[in-house]
């Protein structure tokens, strides 16, 4: 059964029509991620969906019924939906067990007790109860108010930005936790965030937000290896769009030589296209006639990422493990080895440029 479900919705603000006709679902349990530029319209419609917005057009549904639509918007605070912020929020007068236990007013003390014990354990904050917010660290207090979220056992829960304040490092540990949380509690969620590798750790469906439209909503798998537009194939993960043209079905003349793949069978000889080539996708090899040179070098850790320009002035991005150092300007093999070969007839969507482009995607590219 879809726990939330949302039938092509519009919202205006002023004269701008901000989220424009967006469908999706979650499954109950599900959590979901929205990921898109700023001032595509994510918080716009996480309020529609908590019902601080009025629709224009469509309707939204939590568990089976209609909370909103044009003519009807159910009160927050009888939608059960929980909500958490990026700017914790949390009350400042009020210790951490009288935080949790906010929304928990209709039950007997001994229950409320019991329940915000439950939470404390699972955030892994046992024993904080009489901690007052200030004493706590930034990630101590974003837990805490996700526990405050989750003591009503909200039927769905929105976060908005819920770790972007943290550094990444605690940003990405939090959310593998939170994941964790929200599944033995059974709780669906729909999140907001600008940080791919959160909506990746947490999302079991995720889409990309472009002024206003939801451009594909799935797995955060096929988001990145199956972008179904070539603005979801930019923003997501570092990619690059190259051009080349179908010189046979199956066969593409490209600026990385000539690839053979079955999904470009259906196009006909002569076809110009666009197709992605991410990091992983190209491989140094000093056997390789085609030659590269490297223009920028970034440390990732176990890996280094790569800038290198090829013979035809293209840049594109490659990965190799981080104790081979290569410098920039040096000579290198370079072949190309796709699992799966993403292609855009070149008239899909116009994007500037074969630039390598990593992320985000800079709000002056249009459509
Ligand atoms: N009250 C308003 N009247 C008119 N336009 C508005 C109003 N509030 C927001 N907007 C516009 O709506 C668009 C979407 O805003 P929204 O806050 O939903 O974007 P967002 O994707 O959440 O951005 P961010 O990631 O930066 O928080 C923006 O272009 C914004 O300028």
């Amino acid at each position: 059964m879809a726990l939330l479900h949302l039938d092509h919705v519009h919202v205006q603000l002023g004269q701008h029509n901000v989220v424009k006709d967006v469908n999706l679902s979650l499954q109950a349990g599900d959590i979901g991620c929205l990921l898109g530029p700023s001032g595509c319209g994510k918080t716009t419609l996480l309020r529609a969906i908590a019902g601080f917005q009025t629709l224009t057009q469509g309707s939204i549904s939590i568990a089976d019924r209609i909370v909103s639509n044009p003519k009807t918007r159910l009160a927050p605070e009888r939608r059960g939906v929980g909500m958490v912020f990026q700017d914790f929020a949390l009350f400042p007068h009020l210790n951490v067990a009288d935080n949790i236990a906010f929304g928990l007013r209709k039950l007997a003390a001994p229950e409320r007790e019991a329940r915000v014990n439950e939470l404390l354990e699972h955030i892994g904050l046992p024993g904080y109860q009489h901690r007052f917010p200030h004493e706590l660290s930034g990630g101590q207090q974003q837990r805490v108010a996700l526990a405050r979220a989750l003591a009503p056992k909200p039927a769905l829960l929105l976060l908005d930005e819920p770790f972007s304040s943290l550094d990444a490092e605690l940003r990405e540990k939090l959310a593998l936790e939170v994941r964790q949380l929200l599944k033995k509690e059974n709780i669906t969620a729909l999140l907001v965030t600008h940080d791919q590798q959160e909506a990746f750790a947490m999302a079991d469906k995720a889409g990309m937000m472009y002024q206003g439209e939801l451009l594909q909503w799935e797995t955060p798998y096929q988001l990145y290896h199956q972008p179904s537009h070539q603005l979801v194939a930019d923003f997501i993960g570092h990619g690059v769009l190259l051009s080349g043209i179908v010189n046979a079905p199956g066969s593409l003349a490209s600026p990385l030589g000539m690839l053979q793949h079955q999904s470009l069978q259906h196009y006909p000889a002569g076809t110009p296209v666009s197709f992605l080539v991410r990091p992983d996708d190209v491989v140094i090899d000093p056997n390789s006639k085609l030659q590269a040179t490297i223009t920028s070098r970034g440390f990732r850790g176990a890996h280094n990422l790569y800038g290198v320009g090829l013979p035809d002035g293209t840049e594109i991005l490659t990965l190799s493990p981080s104790h081979e150092q290569l410098s920039v300007g040096s000579k290198i093999g370079l072949r190309p080895e796709f699992d799966h070969l993403v292609v855009f007839a070149a008239d899909h969507c116009e994007l500037p440029g074969n630039q390598a482009s990593p992320l985000p995607l800079p709000e002056a590219q249009s459509a």
